[in-house]
């Protein structure tokens, strides 16, 4: 099955202290997003994809904000099993390909797409997805692009995810807001929990 099929919402986490890594993983998983994107933003992240691919494995953890193929060796070092990136060079979409675990190019236009799919790639992350055309680019783009699906990451709240997840190229998409960092620090894991099951319940409900 496609990383993109897994959940509807891949929660994108900013980790300061790699010692909430585990409870808000699980905080995630028990909501229903088993689909865990740490970004490689921060000294903590490395370590925070080593505790959640060690000790919660109902969690599927890669890494985000991965722009080297530095990041890619750093990223398979900690254990991530999926690799998403802000967008795409030459260098980076070798080391993923090389990687041997799904992975979601960064693209934010048809030439970007059509560069990728031209290579044999066909899921993609849509960067930033609000800013570059949102919900109206990406419906656009399926029609001359059927075969590519995205997921759209950047500017998604709940209010806007159900229109991005209705289109036929949409699989899943990314987003920030179900681990705020004031709910982190706060060690607020049971209002992220509740925000992760309201978030899993998008494709679905009316
Ligand atoms: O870190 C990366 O790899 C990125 O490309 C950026 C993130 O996907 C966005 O920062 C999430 O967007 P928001 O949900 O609007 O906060």
């Amino acid at each position: 099955m496609s990383l993109l099929d897994l959940a509807p919402v891949v929660p994108v986490v900013v980790i300061e202290d790699a010692g909430t890594a585990v409870p808000l993983a699980r905080a995630l998983v028990a909501g229903g997003l088993p689909v865990i994107e740490i970004t490689l933003r921060t000294p903590a992240a490395a370590d925070a994809i080593r505790r959640i691919a060690a000790e919660v494995p109902e969690a599927v953890v890669g890494a985000g904000t991965v722009r080297t193929p530095d990041d890619v060796t750093a990223a398979l070092g900690a254990g991530a099993g999926f690799l998403v990136s802000p967008g795409t060079t030459p260098s980076l979409l070798t080391a993923m390909v090389a990687a041997g675990v799904p992975y979601l190019p960064g693209v934010a236009t048809a030439t970007e797409a059509m560069t990728l799919a031209e290579q044999g790639v066909r899921e993609m992350k849509f960067f930033p997805a609000e800013a570059a055309g949102g919900v109206g680019y990406l419906k656009a783009l399926s029609g001359p692009l059927p075969d590519v699906r995205f997921c759209p990451t950047g500017g998604i709240t709940p209010a806007n995810a159900r229109s991005y997840l209705s289109l036929s190229n949409v699989g899943c998409v990314g987003g920030s807001w179900l681990t705020p960092a004031v709910l982190l620090a706060a060690g607020d894991y049971a209002r992220i929990e509740k925000l992760a099951a309201e978030a899993a319940c998008l494709r679905t409900s009316p």
